[in-house]
C-alpha cells in the first residue's frame, strides 16, 4: 500500500511513552539562536490535527499537537524572535520569524480552553512524550489542496495507526466544550 506521509512521529512508529514524562524543553528549527521554550509538567490531548492553522514539519499532512498549562510555560531563550501569527485566531500561536515553528499558542480569552496552550511535542528536545491518540479536523486537509479522493484512504491508514479520524475534536472534548457552553448559558446547571 503506498501511504500518505501522516506525520514523521506516527509514520515511523511511536517512540514509546515514559509514564514519567514531566516535561522539558521545546526547541525551534533555527540552526543558530534558536528559541527555547520550556513546559514545566506534561502535556495533555496529544493528537495529530489537520487543520490549516496548526504549524507541520515539511512534507507532513498532519501536526501534532498538544496542550499544556500557560502557566507552566518559560520562555527560556531568543523569544524575541517570536511573532504572533494571528492576533485574531482563538489560539495565539507564536511562532519564530526566522525559521516559522510555532512554539506555543495560548488561549487567552473566554473559553473552555482558557489557560492553557497548544504546543508540537516533536519540537522537546527530550522523547518519552505521550502518543498522539486520535485525529481531529480530517477533512480540513482537504483546504491546503489534499486531494479529496484519496480521503477513504487517510482515514483507513490513521485508524491502522492507532488515531481515530473526526473532522472536528475527539466526543470527549466536543462534549467538555458543550458542557462548558450549556453551563454559561445556563441550559445546564452551573
Ligand atoms: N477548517 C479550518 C479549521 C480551523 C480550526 O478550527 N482549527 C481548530 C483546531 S487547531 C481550532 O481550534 N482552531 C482555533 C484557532 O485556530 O485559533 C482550517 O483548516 O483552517
Ligand atoms: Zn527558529
Ligand atoms: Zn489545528
Amino acid at each position: 500500500m503506498t501511504s500518505i506521509a501522516i506525520h514523521p512521529a506516527v509514520d515511523s512508529g511511536f517512540r514509546a511513552t515514559d509514564a514519567a514524562f514531566a516535561g522539558g524543553t521545546l526547541v525551534c528549527n533555527c540552526a543558530s539562536n534558536p528559541v527555547k521554550v520550556r513546559i514545566k509538567g506534561d502535556i495533555a490531548h496529544n493528537h495529530v490535527c489537520g487543520c490549516t492553522k496548526c504549524w507541520k514539519p515539511k512534507g507532513a499532512v498532519f501536526s501534532v499537537v498538544a496542550v499544556a498549562p500557560t502557566e507552566s510555560i518559560e520562555v527560556l531563550e531568543n523569544g524575541d524572535k517570536l511573532a504572533v501569527v494571528d492576533s485574531a485566531a482563538l489560539i495565539q500561536r507564536h511562532a519564530c520569524r526566522e525559521c516559522g515553528v510555532h512554539m506555543y499558542g495560548p488561549v487567552e480569552r473566554e473559553h473552555p480552553f482558557q489557560g492553557l496552550s497548544f504546543v508540537h511535542p516533536e519540537r522537546f528536545q527530550e522523547g518519552g512524550w505521550a502518543k498522539p491518540t486520535f485525529a481531529a479536523f480530517v477533512s480540513s486537509i482537504i483546504e491546503s489542496g489534499f486531494d479529496p479522493s484519496k480521503m477513504d484512504a487517510v482515514r483507513a491508514q490513521l485508524k491502522a495507526s492507532g488515531l481515530e479520524p473526526y473532522d472536528c475534536l475527539s466526543p470527549g472534548l466536543m462534549d467538555y466544550i458543550a458542557t462548558w457552553t450549556a453551563k454559561k448559558s445556563g441550559a445546564l446547571a452551573a
